[in-house]
């Protein structure tokens, strides 16, 4: 039986559970279930704290997990990145009070408020500057105003808790990450089958499905426009000069696509998203 590990809190909790869902996994109920059993799909889900599950997955107890990329890597796990999942997408930081800090060098001898230490330190070490890192659980950007360190090192999406708090990056990106699911290294039974289900999800998220009907003279032209995955379907329509398309498009690219399609000759242009796929 595969052995999942899906974050029981958090930031990546919510979005994990329902890819899982759409992937047609059983998930919990309540809330308070710390595992799950899912006969019909042989698989057992273990809901654990998200900063845990690189540890459990590392260590070969657990088959593969769903984290974030920062966590995983910041717990030095010997796991290893199997599929980028496409929710959660951050930066992570260094900040300090806007104006103070232009570098990394201007951290030297300074203390860096974070709650991914590892990850501070080794970007220190490798920029060559010494400087003390003060681990915190969480709500980081309250420190340096508190007076416990003088800089931080921090998840960013939108820049917003910086801002409020007087703080402002610099310095290139520590990195960038994601929600990703992580893997023992173990090819486990059931684990292909997760991978393509979890795909089948990104894919639908990602993509929709237009139609519309366009004349046999301008089919090539809004062929060029969009192309599919890996050709349209062209079917008849009952006047033998025009023909119904189907094809595949980003679904953030949607509008754009329906306007150049539209120029270009089609009509009756429909947009419908897709529920579940297998490519
Ligand atoms: N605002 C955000 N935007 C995108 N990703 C985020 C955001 N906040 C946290 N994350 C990501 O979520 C993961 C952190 O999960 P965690 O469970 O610690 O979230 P949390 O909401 O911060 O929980 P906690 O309440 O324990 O601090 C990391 O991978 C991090 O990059
Ligand atoms: O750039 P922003 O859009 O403002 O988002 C980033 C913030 O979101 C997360 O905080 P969270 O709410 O998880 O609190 P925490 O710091 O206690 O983890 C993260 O730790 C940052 O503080
Ligand atoms: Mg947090």
């Amino acid at each position: 039986m595969l052995k999942i590990a899906v974050p029981n809190k958090g930031a990546l909790s919510e979005t994990a559970a329902a890819m899982l869902a759409e992937a047609g996994y059983r998930g919990r109920r309540d809330s308070k279930e710390l595992t799950v059993t899912d006969v019909e799909n042989d698989v057992e889900f273990f809901y654990l704290r998200p900063r845990d599950i690189a540890t459990y997955v590392g260590s070969g107890a657990l088959d593969v997990g769903i984290t974030g990329r920062d966590l995983f890597l910041d717990s030095g796990s010997p796991a290893i990145e199997l599929k980028e999942l496409g929710f959660a997408r951050s930066t992570f930081r260094f900040a300090g009070p806007v104006g103070r800090f232009s570098s990394l060098a201007d951290l030297e001898g300074m203390r860096i408020a974070s709650s991914y230490t590892r990850l501070v330190d080794e970007a220190l070490a490798a920029a060559g500057v010494n400087a003390t890192s003060v681990h915190l659980d969480g709500a980081v950007e309250s420190s340096v105003k508190l007076g416990v360190a003088d800089a931080v090192a921090d998840v960013v999406e939108t820049g917003t808790t910086l801002r409020t708090q007087g703080l402002e990056p610099f310095g290139d990106a520590i990195l960038s990450s994601e929600a990703i699911l992580i893997g023992s290294g173990v090819e486990a039974p059931g684990l292909a089958k997760l991978r393509r289900r979890l795909n089948g999800v990104l894919v639908a998220r990602r993509y929709v499905l237009l139609d519309y009907d366009v004349h046999r003279d301008s089919l090539d032209e809004t062929v060029r426009v969009a192309s599919g995955m890996e050709s349209p379907t062209v079917s008849p329509l009952h006047d033998p000069d025009w023909v119904a398309v189907r094809v595949m498009v980003e679904s953030s690219r949607t509008n754009e696509i329906m306007d150049a399609l539209a120029e270009a000759g089609a009509r009756a242009i429909l947009v419908t998203n897709i529920v579940a796929a297998r490519i």
